[in-house]
């Protein structure tokens, strides 16, 4: 049995994001916490040929990765009563059906002390998936996400924002891999000429 046919009959659900979903969750939820999962890290290895990306130019959004020696850090949110039904009727389109996601069940830890751990559904790109990427050196996955745009917008937004989110909400954690691309990206989109204070803030 998948874990939303499980969980479909629970009064209440955590679900944890780690990419889009720590700034955009566009679901109705009770409550929210800053947290991470242990044994797995973020990479900006799966494609987008729909939101941030096209058929002819695939964008890039993260997955997890198994990997015992890391974490991640996003948001858990907890949906009660209808707002489970409605929550998971939502991401199975938004994240299954349009980005090729598929769930798993993880422990999160909430930052705030004193909190135990929470059972956490989660969605997941998988490496057998039709539109995996893969790993690429840092600079080429900016250079990539500089050039591609999809049906919600650039790629460019989807990794400012989500860098946005770990410095404002996880300052203390150093993401190695998504502020490297980050810093890669202004050399692919503007041209040497503009200065700083020209760039549009994505
Ligand atoms: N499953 C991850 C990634 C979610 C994600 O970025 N999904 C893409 C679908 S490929 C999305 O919803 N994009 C919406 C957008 O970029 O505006 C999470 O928990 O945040």
């Amino acid at each position: 049995m998948k874990p939303q046919d499980i969980i479909r009959e629970k009064s209440s659900l955590w679900i944890f994001g780690y990419g889009s979903l720590v700034w955009k969750p566009d679901f109705a939820y009770r409550r929210s916490k800053v947290g991470h999962i242990k044994g797995y890290k973020r990479r900006f290895w799966h494609g987008d040929d729909f939101y941030r990306g096209d058929k002819e130019k695939p964008g890039r959004v993260v997955t997890l990765v198994e990997d015992e020696d890391a974490c991640t850090w996003g948001v858990a949110y907890e949906v009660t009563g209808s707002q489970v039904e409605e929550s998971l009727r939502y991401l199975n389109v938004r994240e299954v059906e349009g980005g090729g996601y598929v769930t798993a069940m993880v422990e999160f830890i909430p930052r705030e002390k004193g909190q135990g751990a929470l059972s956490a559904l989660v969605y997941i790109a998988a490496s057998d998936n039709p539109i995996y990427l893969g790993p690429a050196p840092d600079r080429e996955i900016a250079a990539q996400i500089a050039i591609c745009r999809g049906s919600t917008g650039h790629n460019a937004e989807y990794l400012v924002r989500l860098a946005d989110f770990m410095r404002l909400c996880c300052p203390e954690v150093q993401d190695e891999h998504l502020f490297a691309i980050e810093a890669a990206l202004p050399g692919f989109m503007f041209p040497p000429h503009v200065s700083e204070e020209c760039r549009p803030r994505l």
